[in-house]
């Protein structure tokens, strides 16, 4: 680390080692597509030269990173001369270095001038050249001042147009235009393109950017046409025939010939705005179909870019607001088995701490044996984990670059390795089972998802508690939990007088628990919440449904036969009748009337259009449903409501013409209960969460007292 008293020579060797260290990762990264470290350890390292040479400016030389774009080109490419330089962009983490970079824009012109906003694209910088018109030539970034020739692979780039679009006049076509796009994979198409590198033992890419670079840069056209790759085009290089005032009204000419514009490209009128957008864009951040490490924040006015001018290495008229990391590299230590509800056995990653997603991970998922075989992992890697929004955290690749030769694969145990018992790996299936029928960590499992808060919910009973009551042999399954006396409870370790009562009234409270409920408890295999309510809203009793053949249990609308199977399969498991009959003679409701337990929307029918900026649509969708109320695609005469994002389609229009009634987002929340998402303040809206509001909202509480 840097010296607090600022010793010259100390100084001196520390950036020494930090350029050698840095050269080497810009090598792996831009010319290798190998990164050895994550992009925030990259970051980090960068920072601290940034800070050092800002502290010893006399130190800085000219080779220095700080002082370069990208990596020399490869000499696998021919060379080209970009019109003007293809430059990096200066990064800030936070609202403060935001606006200590807008301000210092804004000191340096006279005045606060408006500002476009654009996702950061995790891809690859290109050039790309049309001359009247026609793609003649495109380029990598590499330097910035010579780049690599890739013509013949963009060539192969869906979306990218091989013709300007003109309507009719060909005299309005640009002499020359040289602009600047991201190269990118989608993250559905890279784990796609992972998939079948693992599976023909192959290196894996450790994430889309690595992939679309990796893709691009091939000496075989035909290869990079194998993996479809995109482009979205957010810069101008260099025009001969066209001017324009502001970047926005650039990237608006841009779009009418044709050239792919990011949709989420937008002006801001000033600074207050543009940390807005940049707030919106991280929580969509999973909504889009390609990686974004941030958001680009540029100013408007193109002569506001000639006065600002740049450094050698950025321009000072754009920023990149890094958000972040999702991905880091660390050591895998161990992988160790664990043994889940259904007795599936399931591998996962010790991990050396390391903190990735705004937590510090320590395990991390590896599915089953075949994903860990096609990844190439094995014990002691360094390797690459992600934790994204609410994705299980998972190991993406291993660094094979930094094995040390001390690595051992993984072998799957041949017993359950917490009983003993024999296992079982039904052909087709990737997952192996316990199939002992008293294995304690399935028991455990069982009991402790039976009282998690989406199924039972019985406060106070955990890991722990589950556990010493499986260890004193009072529970043997979820039906013996509502037998348990005081006395027992208070043989617990750590369980008091207190304690014990709260226990109880736990317990207690899930015995009239709707029976979706009960169902979910069950942990039957692909049975959650949707599919719970439907069992329970067709069969209202948990017996009459414990009777039916998987044949009649299908005819339920929306269970399909895997579903009914597996609900079947749960019930013929031998002591699932008897765990029923216990929770019978404990006072568990086991059938109910189902119109009085349906939620607060029944029978309203929802359709959403455009984005919501408080959650995502999946979520809004999940909340609809939870409250009994339906999400439909498409708008008609039988939707109650249409939910009104932002930038809405059509569905608006037709929904006018329908006459619906229109929710924006403050009435959506309004209506699903949430206290945050009070109406907002224009009429339109109060109004409509008014309207709403009666009737569809939840009783308040004063009811029950
Ligand atoms: N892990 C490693 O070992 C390693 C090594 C070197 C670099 N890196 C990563 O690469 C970064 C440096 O690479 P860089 O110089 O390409 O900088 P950068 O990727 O941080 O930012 C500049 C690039 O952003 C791209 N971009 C995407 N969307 C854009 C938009 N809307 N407008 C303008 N530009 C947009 C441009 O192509 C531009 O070249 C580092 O911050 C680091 O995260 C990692
Ligand atoms: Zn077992």
């Amino acid at each position: 680390m840097a010296q607090k008293n600022g010793d010259h020579a100390e100084a001196r060797e520390r950036l020494d080692a930090l350029r050698k260290e840095i050269a080497h990762h810009d090598h792996r990264y831009h010319v290798l597509e190998r990164p050895e470290i994550s992009d925030a350890a990259y970051d980090a390292l960068f920072r601290e030269l940034t800070d050092l040479e800002r502290r010893f400016p006399d130190l800085v030389t000219p080779d220095s990173p700080t002082q370069r774009v990208g990596a020399t080109p490869s000499a696998l490419f021919v060379p080209v001369q970009h019109s003007e330089r293809l430059l990096s962009l200066d990064n800030v983490f936070d609202d403060d270095e935001l606006t200590a970079w807008y301000d210092r824009a804004a000191r340096g012109l006279g005045r606060s001038p408006p500002l476009v906003c654009e996702p950061k694209i995790d891809g690859v910088s290109v050039a790309i050249v049309y001359e009247r018109g026609r793609f003649v030539r495109g380029a990598t970034r590499g330097d910035g001042t010579v780049g690599e020739d890739v013509t013949a692979n963009l060539r192969t780039v869906r979306g990218l147009p091989m013709r300007l679009h003109v309507e009719g006049r060909e005299d309005t076509l640009p002499e020359w235009l040289e602009v600047r796009g991201e190269i990118y994979l989608p993250i559905a198409d890279f784990e796609r393109l992972n998939a079948e590198l693992g599976d023909a033992g192959r290196q894996l890419f450790a994430n889309p950017r690595n992939a679309a670079a990796g893709s691009l840069r091939q000496k075989d056209p035909a290869i990079t046409a194998a993996r479809p790759l995109r482009i979205f085009f957010h810069g101008l290089v260099h025009a001969v025939g066209l001017t324009f005032r502001t970047h926005h009204e650039m990237l608006a000419h841009l779009r009418t010939l044709g050239l792919r514009v990011h949709p989420r490209s937008e002006p801001q009128p000033d600074l207050a705005s543009a940390r807005a957008y940049v707030a919106r864009l991280l929580a969509d951040r999973h909504a889009l179909e390609h990686e974004i490490d941030g958001a680009v924040i540029k100013i408007d006015p193109l002569d506001a870019h000639t006065e600002l001018g740049t450094t050698s290495k950025a321009p000072r008229w754009a920023v990149a607001y890094k958000f972040p990391a999702e991905e880091q590299t660390t050591r895998l230590n161990d992988i160790m088995v664990s043994v889940g509800r259904t007795g599936a056995l399931t591998p996962f990653a010790m991990l050396e701490p390391v903190r990735v997603g705004g937590v510090t991970l320590q395990m991390a998922t590896l599915h089953n044996p075949d994903e860990i075989a096609r990844k190439g992992i094995l014990i002691g890697d360094m390797v690459v984990v992600r934790r994204a929004g609410d994705v299980i955290p998972e190991v993406v690749a291993p660094v094979p670059s930094l094995r040390t030769g001390s690595e051992r694969p993984f072998v799957m145990p041949d017993r359950c390795p917490v009983c003993g018992g024999p296992i079982e790996r039904p052909e087709g299936e990737a997952v192996t089972r316990c199939t002992s029928l008293d294995c304690p960590a399935q028991s455990l499992e069982r009991i402790v998802h039976f009282a998690s808060r989406g199924a039972m919910d019985i406060e106070h009973l955990g890991y722990s508690t589950a556990q010493a009551l499986l260890d004193k042999k009072l529970v043997a399954d979820v039906g013996d939990l509502f037998s348990l006396t005081a006395a027992q409870i208070g043989t617990l370790p750590g369980y008091k007088a207190r304690s014990t009562q709260n226990l109880l009234k736990a317990i207690e409270a899930a015995r009239s628990r709707p029976i979706e409920r009960l169902l979910i408890g069950f942990g039957i295999r692909h049975v959650g919440g949707t599919a719970a309510r439907k069992l329970a809203d067709a069969f209202h009793a948990i017996p009459a449904l414990a009777r039916a053949s998987a044949a009649d249990i299908a005819k339920v609308e929306g269970i399909g036969p895997v579903i009914a199977e597996a609900v079947r399969a749960h019930f013929d498991r031998p002591g699932t009748l008897e765990v029923i009959e216990k929770l019978r003679q404990g006072g568990v409701r086991l059938e109910e009337d189902r119109t009085r337990a349906a939620g607060p929307l029944t029978g309203k029918t929802f359709v959403i259009t455009g984005t919501l900026t408080s959650m995502s649509r999946e979520a809004a969708m999940k909340r609809i449903d939870a409250l009994g109320g339906k999400v439909t695609s498409s708008v008609s005469g039988r939707t109650s409501y249409l939910v009104v994002g932002a930038d809405p389609s059509s569905k608006l229009d037709k929904a006018q013409k329908l006459k619906l009634p229109l929710l924006d987002e403050a009435a959506f929340l309004a209506m699903l209960g949430d206290a945050d998402g009070a109406p907002a303040a224009d009429a339109g809206s109060a109004e409509a969460a008014g309207e709403v509001g009666e009737g569809v909202r939840p009783e308040p509480e004063t009811a029950g007292a």
